[in-house]
């Protein structure tokens, strides 16, 4: 357990923990654990591109055409949870939370990510979010938070696990898919999305934390330990 962080003044900012890295490296469900014994709030920023992915197949837009889907962009009404134990994603009033995990918006997702001026203005939403959130903190996770986002958060974080052994907890996760084709699509996301950014190494600043030979609940307990030792450098314990 890491010990509990000075609470700062009202007009303080938003303490940011920054955590990225490559597909089914733990990212969302070792920060979303991590953010509920914090007591921070949890972003998962590649909701907002599944989210926009999903809305461009419902309107039929091609998600390789850039024109196409800065087009369904325009229309695109999104809102998402903060709060760890009570995770939501909407799109116009529409709750996708599930429909955002199908395969179909998976395989979609790289697509609508490559696109400029989607990126600056979902990254220009994050901090909105998190800015106003009102809260303590909050542990944001995706590809390129330690970088562009918020490349001065106090805490930036590369989570990394061996490409086979993401594969085969994603696979273990996905029992009614073939495990090949799992594997296949998570190399061939990991392939398209670092032609974009990069999160297969640590910027300068970044700690690594390698969950290859962690479980779970260790998995946390590193990145918490990263929290609390930058944490209290910082603040002098
Ligand atoms: N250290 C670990 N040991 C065992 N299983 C783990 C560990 N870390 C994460 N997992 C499991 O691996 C799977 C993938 O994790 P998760 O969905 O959080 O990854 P992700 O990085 O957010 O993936 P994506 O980018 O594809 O959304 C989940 O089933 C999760 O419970
Ligand atoms: N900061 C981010 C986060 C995500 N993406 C893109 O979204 C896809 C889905 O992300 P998951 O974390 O839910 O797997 C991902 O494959 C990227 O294409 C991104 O570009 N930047």
């Amino acid at each position: 357990m890491t010990e509990p962080l000075t609470k700062p003044s009202a007009d303080a900012p938003v303490l940011v923990v920054a955590i990225d890295g490559p597909a089914g490296s733990g990212k969302s469900s070792v920060s979303k654990a991590a953010a509920t014994r914090l007591g921070f709030g949890f972003l998962d920023t590649g909701a907002a591109y599944r989210a926009l992915a999903w809305h461009a197949l419902e309107h039929g837009s091609d998600t390789s055409d850039a024109t196409a889907v800065l087009e369904v962009f325009g229309d695109f009404d999104y809102a998402i949870s903060l709060d760890p134990a009570d995770r939501w994603v909407r799109v116009g009033g529409t709750d996708v939370t599930a429909a955002i995990r199908e395969p179909r918006v998976t395989d979609a997702v790289s697509g609508v990510a490559r696109v400029p001026a989607v990126r600056q203005a979902v990254n220009d939403l994050f901090r909105r979010l998190v800015a106003s959130s009102g809260l303590r903190g909050v542990v944001v996770e995706g590809r390129d938070i330690t970088t562009v986002v918020y490349p001065d958060a106090p805490v930036r974080i590369l989570l990394t696990a061996a490409p086979e052994v993401r594969a085969a907890r994603r696979s273990a996760e996905l029992t009614s898919q073939d495990a090949a084709a799992v594997a296949a699509s998570l190399h061939k996301r990991d392939a398209a999305d670092s032609t974009v950014v990069d999160f297969l190494s640590a910027a300068p600043g970044v700690e690594v934390v390698d969950s290859t030979h962690l479980d779970f609940e260790q998995t946390v307990d590193a990145v918490l330990h990263v929290v609390d030792s930058t944490m209290g450098a910082r603040d002098g314990r």
